[in-house]
Formats: C-alpha cells, sequence, structure tokens
C-alpha cells in the first residue's frame, strides 16, 4: 500500500484550515452584507482588500470617511470585517452602550491576544486600572511633581550629556531611553527606575507582545488557544518579577509594622497602591510584574510617538514653535518656579500637544466588540461578536469643528477667537471632547493621560530650556509611517542636539 509522504499530510491538513477561515468570514460577510464595504464585498475578493488593508489600513479609513460621511460601513482585514460608525451621533451611541452589549476588552484581548501574550488574569480582573485612575491623577500627581521632575533631568543628563558640539541622537529610541526613567520614577520608584537591566525588560515587554499577537493573528480564530497555549505568556514577566518580589516583601513587612518601617530601600505610593489593592491571588511577584509591564506597554509607546512628532516640528519649524514655547516656558518659570500649576499654564505647549495628538493619533479607531446583537439609531443593524469602530478620524476632521482641519496649527487652542468660536470650553490637551477622541471615550478613556501630559510638557520644557535641535536631513520634515491602521512618527530619523547656545 502507497504511504503518504510528509508533503501530503501538509495538504491534507491545510484544505480544512483554509476551508473553515473560508466559511468563517464567508458567514460573517453573509451577517454583515446589508452595510456598505470599502474594497471588494465578496468573500474571495475581500481577501484582496484585506491585503491593501494590511498596507495601506490608514488610508481606508480615509476613503471611508470621504465616501460615509455621517453613515456606518465596513472593511475587511484578513481576520474579519470591522464595521466603522462615522460622527457624534453613533460615537456617542457607542460611548453610552454597556460594556455588557459592546465590550472594550474583549476587542482589546481580539487585537492583541491578552489572554495568550500576557495572561488570563489581565482581562478577568482590571484593578490597575482603578489604581491609575485614583493615583495618577492631577491631585496625587501633584505630590509627586519634584520627583517626575528630578528623574526627567536625570535621565537627560544621563542619555543627551550637555555638548558643545552637535550629536546626532536617533528620535525615537533616545525618547524611549528617556521617558522609561520617569515612568517608572513613578510606577515603581527609586533606586529599581534606575536599573537598566528592569528598564529594558519594559521595552522587550512591548515587543514581545506584539510579536506574539501579529504571529497569533495569522492563525484561524480556533486554532488561536492550542497555539496561544503551546507559545505561552511572554517571559520576561518571569524576568521582571525577580526585581519585584523584594518590594512586595518590603511592602507587606510594613504594612504588618504599621508602616513604621523606615528602612524600605525603595518606595513608590503608586507600587504600593497596587500591592495593598491585590487580592492574595493577584499579589503574586509574576502577576504584580504583569501589570506593571502592562502599563509601560500602555503608556511608554503611546506617550514616546507623541514626543517625537513633537520634536520633528520643534526642530523642523524652530521659530514658529521652538521660539514661542521656549519663551513662554521662561516666563513662566521665572515667575513662578516649577510645579504643576505653573505647569498647567504654559497654554502654548499644552496646545501644541493636543494638535498633535489630534492630526496625528496613533490609531484612527476606537473598537469595541458587540455581546449582543446591536441596532444603531439610523436601522442599522450589527449582529454579536461583531468589531465595531468609532473613527476619530470622522471627529478630527471635520470642518465644522476645526477650520483647515488637515492643516497642522500647533497654536490652534490659545488663539483668543478660536476660543470664543468654541464658547470658551476647555481646550486643553487631556480633556475629551466629541471632536477629540486620542485618548478614547467614555468610560475606557485613558487613565494614564494625565501622568503622560505631565511627561510631555517637562520633558519638551526641559528640551526647549537646555538643547539647540535641528533635524539630520532639514530639507523636510521626516515622513510619518502608516502601518495597518497604525500612524507613527518616523521611527528612524535622527535629530541633532547641542547644548543651548545663548545669545
Ligand atoms: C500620549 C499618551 C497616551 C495616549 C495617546 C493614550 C491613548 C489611549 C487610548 C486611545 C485608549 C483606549 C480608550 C478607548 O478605546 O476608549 C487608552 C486606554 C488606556 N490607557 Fe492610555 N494613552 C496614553 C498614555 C497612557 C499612559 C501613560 C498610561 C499608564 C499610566 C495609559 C494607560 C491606559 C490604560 C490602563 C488604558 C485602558 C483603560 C481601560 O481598560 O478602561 N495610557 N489609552
Amino acid at each position: 500500500m502507497e504511504i503518504l509522504h510528509y508533503e501530503d499530510y501538509q495538504i491534507l491538513l491545510a484544505i480544512p484550515l483554509l476551508l473553515s477561515v473560508y466559511f468563517y468570514y464567508n458567514c460573517e460577510t453573509q451577517r454583515l452584507r446589508h452595510i456598505p464595504t470599502i474594497g471588494f464585498n465578496s468573500p474571495i475578493l475581500s481577501y484582496l482588500s484585506a491585503i491593501k488593508f494590511t498596507f495601506m489600513g490608514y488610508k481606508m479609513i480615509q476613503e471611508g470617511y470621504i465616501h460615509y460621511h455621517g453613515q456606518i460601513y465596513k472593511f475587511p482585514t484578513l481576520t474579519r470585517w470591522y464595521v466603522v460608525v462615522n460622527g457624534p451621533t453613533f460615537t456617542e451611541e457607542i460611548r453610552k452602550a454597556p460594556d455588557s452589549t459592546m465590550s472594550f476588552i474583549n476587542a482589546l484581548d481580539e487585537t492583541i491576544r491578552i489572554t495568550y501574550t500576557m495572561g488570563h488574569y489581565m482581562i478577568e480582573n482590571t484593578y490597575h486600572n482603578s489604581v491609575v485612575q485614583s493615583k495618577l491623577n492631577p491631585r496625587n500627581l501633584g505630590n509627586i511633581f519634584h520627583e517626575i521632575n528630578d528623574e526627567i533631568i536625570h535621565a537627560f543628563d544621563l542619555i543627551i550629556p550637555p555638548s558643545t558640539e552637535w550629536r546626532r541622537y536617533p528620535a525615537l529610541e533616545t525618547i524611549i531611553k528617556i521617558l522609561c526613567r520617569p515612568v517608572n520614577r513613578v510606577f515603581v520608584g527609586l533606586p529599581l527606575c534606575r536599573n537598566q537591566e528592569y528598564l529594558d525588560l519594559g521595552v522587550k515587554f512591548t515587543t514581545d507582545v506584539f510579536t506574539r499577537a501579529i504571529i497569533l493573528n495569522m492563525f484561524p480564530f480556533f486554532l488561536v488557544p492550542l497555539v496561544g497555549r503551546v507559545m505561552g505568556p511572554s517571559r520576561t514577566i518571569h524576568r521582571a518579577a525577580d526585581h519585584i518580589a523584594p518590594l512586595i516583601n518590603e511592602n507587606l513587612k510594613a504594612q504588618s509594622n504599621g508602616n513604621k518601617d523606615s528602612e524600605r530601600k525603595c518606595s513608590s505610593l503608586f507600587l504600593d497602591s497596587l500591592i495593598e489593592k491585590a487580592t492574595e491571588e493577584e499579589r503574586s511577584p509574576d502577576r504584580l510584574a504583569g501589570r506593571l509591564l502592562t502599563l509601560d506597554l500602555a503608556g511608554m509607546h503611546t506617550t514616546s510617538t507623541t514626543l517625537v512628532h513633537a520634536l520633528y516640528y520643534l526642530a523642523f519649524r524652530g521659530n514658529e514653535y521652538l521660539e514661542p514655547i521656549r519663551a513662554e516656558v521662561e516666563e513662566i518659570t521665572s515667575r513662578e518656579g516649577w510645579s504643576l500649576d505653573s505647569l498647567s499654564k504654559m497654554k502654548k505647549i499644552d496646545s501644541f500637544f493636543r494638535e498633535i495628538l489630534r492630526v496625528h493619533t496613533m490609531g484612527p479607531l476606537l473598537s469595541r466588540i458587540t455581546l449582543k446583537g446591536y441596532t444603531f439609531s439610523d436601522g442599522t443593524w450589527i449582529p454579536k461578536g461583531t468589531m465595531v469602530s468609532a473613527s476619530s478620524d470622522s471627529a478630527h476632521y471635520d470642518q465644522s469643528s476645526y477650520p483647515n482641519p488637515r492643516e497642522f496649527s500647533g497654536f490652534r487652542y490659545v488663539d483668543k477667537g478660536e476660543r470664543e468660536r468654541k464658547g470658551n470650553r476647555s481646550y486643553d490637551a487631556v480633556t475629551i471632547t466629541e471632536d477629540f477622541m486620542s485618548f478614547g471615550f467614555g468610560k475606557h478613556a485613558c487613565p494614564g493621560r494625565f501622568l503622560a501630559t505631565v511627561n510631555l510638557k517637562l520633558m519638551l520644557a526641559h528640551l526647549v530650556l537646555n538643547y539647540d535641535m535641528k533635524l539630520e536631513h532639514e530639507e523636510k520634515r521626516p515622513k510619518d509611517l502608516y502601518i495597518g491602521l497604525s500612524i507613527l512618527p518616523n521611527t528612524t530619523a535622527a535629530i541633532m542636539l547641542r547644548k543651548r547656545v545663548l545669545e
């Protein structure tokens, strides 16, 4: 009897796999066929549009904004359809829907496969969000303001030592090296926030999670659990746990002494709270390390890319932005010194960051997964299990909210006429409005945005006061990168820095 060869088994295995993906996709295509489409609509041809999406997703969203203004449309990705709602009425409906109807965490889980890349406990218990809300709000940030500032000064001196010669620095890499220090000064305190091995784990964790998620998302949905289990969560968590374990012991010892222990080597109010609010099960070094690394992931990439966009504008349009921002920082700090209060008076920096977040939003979609069927106010029905997203593009580029919406205008929100036009509503970088959703919306709006903006403003203020800057290639601002749904600042461009020369 003839024996099957290895290649034959591969084909035998591949056929049912491809058929299952096809039937699943086809089934979803059928259920959503009443919704207009960007790209091809049929099950097989839509794969071509899905491939186009992988490379030009952002452009397809812009196309959707133009063709389906104020409407609902869908587009295909390699694994499923996305339904996108354009306009404030639909966005408000998603914002108001309870988690039991439209789930934030399920959408995130499907995108970065939290269960397998981090661990199922990160989905079952999200108590770290309430610790971020309670410890990193403006009132508590005011109490640790000087620690953050101290760490920023220390980090700049270390990573960009003052030099009278122009020196070349890869922008994103350098900013990440600096930013991880003040962020971890808040999360874990001194001296761990200066331990290079620990800091490197935070950066590595982000790469681990995204790489694993990309690999998992290549498999058909029914194989993801199997492959995910074989792969296991990032081992970086275990290595970080070795650093966190002694801090947990110190905290528990201090608690049992009624917090009279003065011998603690390392303390952070944030970590203390994360430990104290944890259930017995959540208090293990691995789980606490996993939560800290997850917060690093949530905060580092987003904050650092925003700052790099800012640097490219400062270095490229120096007279327009660098000089006025410098003058503002000098004027306010010479009069009032450094505090959260004086920082909040720097309206030009604040406006500059809000505009960067509006024009260079990292992702143009805020996604949820329906846990039940839902009917929008225009009668469009979407079934259970649909990935439904509000388009922040449709809010950020709306002509009625922003004159010349495609133009970057860094001081848009300090312009008196503009503020009056908007009825003097708060237009600070942290304030979420129906026409500004870079920090999300509703109950899942980013709880870390207060910490993010303090770091952004302090780092920028430090840069403009202490350094001169220019682009390595001065003729043009480095081009943004579009990958799938993400928009990123150029990741390889460099800036030139030298110690500021006072005229
Ligand atoms: C410029 C920096 C940042 C940007 C642009 C940003 C943006 C976002 C966005 C768009 C969301 C999703 C909201 C939604 O879908 O409605 C989010 C959620 C979140 N962000 Fe941020 N973020 C930033 C910094 C940070 C920082 C520094 C931290 C940590 C301290 C953080 C922690 C979180 C967490 C924990 C969530 C999930 C909230 C939840 O589950 O309800 N983010 N962020």
